[in-house]
């Protein structure tokens, strides 16, 4: 019988982070074969699922393994070991131009129907539907979330501040969010009290019943919430608010998350487009249906379909479009050099990372001007817009914070087995005709409805009974190991998280509380109090549903550490394995221009150092290897002399880069195993290693920084040439001979 080495599965993805990984993975398998642990890659990117959902499209040597489905059955195994790092939940936008470059890379998968009318059309469209938005996370989260500052991080943050703007009492950047009419407006919410199949249906108002979702299984116990979002309510919000902020003279800028809320949110960003441009859309609107805008694309949809009209006509839409521009109050620019705003892509502007860029600059965003502004923040859902104001109104008394002193926010988050909102994707309609939305039970029983207009967004979220007794199991875990208070941040006033508390203070009988301080707060005072906490340098753990570790995961780490690539991201699977994120932000767009244009790549891989070292840990727990320990506790080692010696990436063309920090992180792993004597023979192993790049620190470093300053080619965005990128972000002769003669 062959004994399996033990695995640790690391994801290749998109962007910034697949271009560290053609780096850092042959540094990791250099130092994990020594403890014959193997690193086995896993192709997970956006390129990667096209081609894996269409096999029946492509020649037998172009076809690859549905990857995605394998890790998602590997979640289920209790020794499962996987580093995920963050991948592309591609817009509709992002789809077409990953089609469009496999397509002109001789893989025949299908176009994008954009508008379809066939059945064999729809059925592309479903198939399409799987690859789209996140659709990676909430195959692999199955488990709930543990996301922090390491001590080392944290310290190394506070002796190394950040720069943070300045937030002046007079500042007018506000949150704007509905009132009435949203999805916290309408929510139901209610335990099942038996295992039962449901269905999601509408009654229309000449009686017909129109099935949306013919079954949905649910278990005893589980929660789920009706809701709906009213597109009459949301457009005169939107009118509301441009009107407001024309009056006002305050520039406004919109955050929605399209990618991860991706049946909703590109509809809530389509109804934004269409009041701000409503001139443009009143006067060309039967052209652009004729050409196929598709106004939840954003601008970009608008630009691109009028390319095939003659200069002309193409000429008076530009003119059109800069008449809306001069009518409506300034709008916040992405990039304000080529005048892409706000509105141009919906994932352009994600909102767990835009608004605390924003926050951190003082409260500011740039305007077509180029110079940083006071903004009105348009995020209409109000049931997690108002945590943004609170901190906000914080600001503006207290000032910004300060990270050299200020306290840590780790948090404790619900995700697990498709919890909330991640469940929600194919139980979210855009409603085809007025009339009532229910929610019927196998034995006919309506257990919700709610009365609703053509165009309104309805939707059902569920979230079963064994993630929430997990996730308060974590919280106690996290409270009593790090022996910091821990905040349930629900709000009794809200359905959803009415049923959670009543579950919540049921679970937490399960534990012995003695010495654990555990609150639940509504989300408004959860904030205050972790803020009240947080300017006295007090550490508090926040416990909340999915979109509020999403949002919280990147808010409370930008303002501590200036990123939240530096978190540890622990995800416990409930089936006994692991899965360890790395960071707990996203692939970073704009470093890859960065690195194409001058071969600059500023991508900080502190979250797969941190997230590896945890990994390898795991492999030790599970196994009893004593190298997978000593591993682990060497890598931490370098990662701390890595911080202290400030080898991180510059964000500077021509100083070292991800490639020269991933070169010190090997140097110094080298040294560490070299030095350590418990396990002479691994010393030996790579004491040769250690003494070959620290004699070639000079030359290897010059090698690395030499490249710099030239565009360079990858052969590809979403799919580059595996040899090219190799190249490029392996540059160092010496470096990759040292390496090599490790074996
Ligand atoms: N876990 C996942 O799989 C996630 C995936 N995403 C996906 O990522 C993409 C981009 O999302 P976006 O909202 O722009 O957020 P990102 O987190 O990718 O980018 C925002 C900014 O954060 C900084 N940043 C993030 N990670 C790092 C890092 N490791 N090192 C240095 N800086 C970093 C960069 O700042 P600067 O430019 O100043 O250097 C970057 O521009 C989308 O496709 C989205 O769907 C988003 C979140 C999570
Ligand atoms: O799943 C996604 O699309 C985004 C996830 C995310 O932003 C997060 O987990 O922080
Ligand atoms: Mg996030």
């Amino acid at each position: 019988m062959t004994v399996q080495n033990p695995t640790i599965i690391y994801t290749l993805t998109d962007e910034a982070p697949l271009l560290a990984t053609y780096s850092l993975l042959p540094i990791v398998k250099t130092f994990t074969q020594a403890a014959g642990i193997e690193v086995t890659q896993s192709d997970i990117s956006v390129a990667a699922r096209i081609l894996a959902e269409f096999p029946d499209y492509l020649t037998e040597t172009q076809r690859v393994p549905d990857n995605l489905a394998e890790l998602g059955r590997l979640t289920q195994v209790s020794d499962t070991n996987i580093i995920k790092l963050p991948n592309i939940s591609a817009s509709m936008p992002q789809l077409k131009a990953a089609i469009t470059e496999l397509r002109a890379k001789g893989f025949a998968v299908p176009e994008y129907p954009e508008n379809p009318q066939t059945d064999a059309e729809k059925q592309l469209l479903t198939r399409y539907a799987k690859v789209l938005g996140s659709a990676v996370n909430p195959v692999l989260r199955e488990g709930n979330s543990d996301r922090r500052a390491p001590p080392a991080v944290k310290r190394y943050a506070q002796k190394n501040p950040h720069s943070m703007g300045k937030w002046s009492p007079a500042s007018r950047t506000h949150v704007s969010f509905m009132r009435r009419g949203d999805f916290y407006s309408s929510e139901k919410s209610m335990t099942m009290d038996r295992n039962c199949d449901v269905r999601m249906e509408l009654v229309m108002a000449n009686g017909q019943v129109m099935r949306l979702k013919e079954k949905t299984s649910l278990l005893k116990d589980e929660i789920i919430d009706g809701m709906f979002m009213s597109k009459k309510a949301l457009c005169a919000f939107y009118e509301e608010q441009l009107a407001d902020a024309k009056e006002t003279g305050i520039m406004l800028s919109l955050h929605v998350k399209a990618t991860m809320m991706k049946v909703s949110h590109p509809i809530v960003f389509g109804h934004a487009v269409k009041v701000f441009f409503k001139d443009l859309f009143a006067k060309h609107g039967e052209l652009f249906a004729q050409l196929g805008v598709n106004p939840n694309n954003g601008m970009s949809s608008v630009y691109e379909k009028i390319q095939s009209l003659p200069a002309e006509k193409r000429a008076e839409i530009e003119v059109d479009i800069q008449a809306c521009y001069a009518n409506q109050p300034e709008i916040a620019m992405v990039d304000s050099d080529k005048g892409i705003t706000n509105l141009h892509a919906p994932n352009d502007v994600i909102v767990d990372a835009s608004m605390p860029a924003m926050i951190r600059n003082g409260g500011k965003m740039w305007g077509v001007d180029g110079k940083l502004k006071d903004t009105k923040a348009v995020i209409p859902e109000s049931t997690f817009a108002r945590i943004y104001q609170e901190m906000i109104n914080f600001c503006k008394t207290n000032g910004a914070f300060d990270p050299a002193t200020m306290g840590s926010v780790p948090n404790v988050g619900l995700m697990a087995q498709q919890a909330e909102e991640y469940g929600s994707h194919d139980k979210t309609f855009e409603v085809p005709a007025d009339g009532v939305a229910r929610i019927v039970d196998d034995q006919g029983k309506v257990l919700m409805e709610q009365h609703v207009e053509a165009g309104d967004i309805w939707r059902m979220c569920q979230v079963k009974d064994a993630p929430i007794r997990d996730w308060v199991k974590l919280a106690v875990n996290r409270a009593r190991q790090s022996n910091t208070p821990a905040v349930f941040w629900l709000d009794p006033y809200r359905p959803h998280e009415a049923e959670l508390i009543k579950k919540v203070n049921l679970y937490l009988q399960d534990h012995d509380l003695t010495g654990v301080e555990i609150h639940i707060m509504s989300q408004m005072r959860a904030m205050r109090f972790t803020l009240e906490r947080i300017v006295r340098g007090m550490d508090t753990i926040s416990v909340t549903g999915n979109i509020l570790r999403d949002y919280l995961t990147d808010l409370f780490p930008i303002m501590e550490l200036g990123t939240s690539a530096k978190m540890l991201s622990i995800v416990p699977l409930m089936a006994g394995g692991s899965l360890f994120e790395t960071g707990a932000g996203g692939s970073a767009p704009k470093h890859v221009q960065q690195l194409t244009g001058e071969n600059h790549l500023r991508w900080d891989s502190l979250g797969e150092f941190l997230a590896l070292a945890v990994s390898l840990e795991e492999v030790a727990i599970q196994t009893g290897s004593p190298r997978a320990k000593i591993l682990a506790t060497t890598l931490d080692l370098a990662t701390g002399k890595l911080l202290d010696n400030r080898k991180s990436p510059s964000p500077r063309t021509g100083q070292l880069d991800t490639r020269g920090s991933h070169f010190y992180l090997a140097m110094y792993w080298a040294e560490a195993l070299a030095a350590q004597t418990d396990d002479i023979e691994l010393a030996a192993q790579f004491a040769p290693l250690a003494q070959a790049l620290t004699a070639n620190e000079q030359t290897i470093v010059a090698e690395l920084n030499a490249v710099q300053g030239q565009a360079v080619d990858l052969g590809g965005y979403y799919y580059a040439d595996p040899a090219k990128t190799a190249a490029v972000m392996r540059p160092s002769a010496t470096f990759n001979a040292a390496l090599a003669k490790v074996y």
